[in-house]
């Protein structure tokens, strides 16, 4: 089954070279706390640029089911009138995340300190993904949760009617985790502190500070150390959403192992806790550059240019690093095929717990495809064939998972034969633009079945 639908195979031929401007739609983690901040501050926040995918969509009804109003004016400007921090109203209904574990874990922390009962479901994937690490969190502030075994959804949490704040050391890496300890913060008395030993995306620190709450982040020896004090009012915002660097990751990977390609990919966000896969790639010795360097609401933006990249080798990507290119190894992993010599990457354990277990998923495909790639439960390695070497020719399962279909359609584009995938309906949770965006450049991607 795909996300939301019916599967829609698709292939990638080979093509070359890419050229011209790519405009990536709107970041999925600031769009995501763009609703949900909107919907806990008291009047309307106005958003720019919202991603229109659909993990966001479904983010965007959970607000409206409890009780903000979200209005689409169209050409990516939305609006949220919000109810207030513990202003959530119960749900008349079950809500349902799609595909989307940033939905449903921030979710699940907003509600978790307000006297109302909430059922959560999603889609295959997200229904086969670990709960307890928000959940057992959550249980600190006074929630309870009845769901599947292992925790998985579907599973009702019953939101604390008398929270109370918490200390709470993330023991993974996961900014859905900080993020969902926070939110359930904002609604408890005192103060709720969050120690990360690892930074991991700061997007909800920084947007909770915009939106007026008190909160202050600390770098001590035990890690980054964040302090909310509870129940503030949140003051609404005008939000420019930055383009996505995850999203961006692919016409700037696809460009890389075309021949002849030249793109640029305007306004990208390179705050330091997303943006580990292009220093890896430039560590590789790809032909990228930042151009037009600059600061816009607070965060480092650049324009990004990405050249044909014949001469890449594959590198020990820094464990460090993980955090900060979480999303983007799978296409990496496509990358580090078309380089010579080997690229590990190690400390990488997460990747097992996405949409898919995108080490498997990947191996799986890249195997097929005629790369070797050797994995154990948190590294895996590639071994680089050169920029010509990859031969392709196979179908993947993309297994539900979008940042899978995408990195086996950009393999498509510098393998000698075709590559497939079963179904890249998914790519829609984050990327709606991917086909057009990639054909306009000159990939030469096909629908299978149409
Ligand atoms: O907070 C977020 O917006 C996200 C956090 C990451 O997940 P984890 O927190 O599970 O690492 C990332 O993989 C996801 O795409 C978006
Ligand atoms: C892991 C991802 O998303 P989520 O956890 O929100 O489903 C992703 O977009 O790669």
């Amino acid at each position: 089954m795909s996300a939301h639908g019916t599967p829609i195979p698709m292939t990638s031929h080979r093509c070359g070279p890419l050229k011209g401007v790519a405009e990536v739609p709107g970041d999925k983690s600031i769009s995501h706390r763009s609703l949900i901040l909107g919907a806990m501050a008291v009047g309307e926040t106005k958003i720019t640029g919202l991603l229109e995918g659909e993990d966001v969509l479904d983010t965007a009804k959970a607000m409206q089911a409890f009780g903000a109003e979200v209005t689409n004016h169209g050409g990516g400007e939305w609006s949220v009138f919000g109810v207030g921090v513990g202003g959530f109203a119960e749900p008349d209904n079950v809500i349902d995340c799609g595909n989307s574990g940033t939905g449903v874990r921030l979710i699940m922390g907003t509600m978790a300190t307000s006297p109302i009962s909430v059922t959560f479901t999603g889609d295959a994937s997200l229904n086969s993904r670990p709960m307890a690490r928000v959940t057992d969190p959550l249980a600190l502030f006074g929630a309870q949760t009845v769901g599947r075994k292992g925790g998985r959804l579907p599973m009702t949490i019953v939101g604390a009617a008398d929270p109370v704040p918490v200390r709470y050391v993330v023991p993974v890496p996961s900014a859905q985790v900080k993020s969902a300890v926070l939110l359930a913060g904002l609604n408890a008395p005192g103060e709720t502190v969050v120690v990360e030993k690892e930074a991991t995306r700061d997007h909800s620190e920084r947007m909770l500070a915009g939106f007026g709450a008190d909160i202050t982040v600390e770098e001590t020896d035990e890690g980054r150390v964040i302090t909310l004090k509870g129940q503030p009012e949140l003051k609404p915002q005008s939000i420019i959403v930055p383009r996505d660097p995850s999203s961006a990751a692919f016409p700037v990977c696809a460009a890389l192992i075309t021949e002849g390609s030249d793109v640029l990919v305007p306004n990208i966000g390179l705050n330091p806790t997303r943006a580990g896969l292009y220093f890896t790639l430039q560590d590789m010795g790809a032909d990228l550059t930042f151009e037009n360097m600059r600061e816009e609401g607070g965060e480092p933006v650049a324009d990004l240019r990405a050249k044909y990249s014949p001469n890449m080798k594959g590198i020990e990507v820094p464990p460090s690093r993980a955090a900060s290119m979480i999303d983007e190894y799978p296409v990496l992993s496509v990358v580090a095929s078309f380089a010579t010599g080997k690229t590990m990457m190690a400390g990488v354990k997460e990747l097992r717990v996405k949409e898919s277990d995108r080490i498997d998923a990947m191996a799986k495909g890249l195997r097929a495809n005629g790369v070797t790639v050797d994995e154990g439960e948190d590294w895996w390695s590639v071994e680089g064939l050169g920029i010509d070497g990859v031969p392709g020719g196979e179908s993947c399962d993309s297994v539900l998972d979008h940042r899978i279909a995408m990195s086996f359609m950009v393999m498509g584009m510098g393998s000698q034969k075709a590559v497939s995938v079963n179904d890249g309906s998914p790519i829609a949770t984050s990327f709606p633009i991917f086909e057009s965006l990639m054909g306009n450049l000159g990939a030469r991607l096909t629908r299978d079945n149409h």
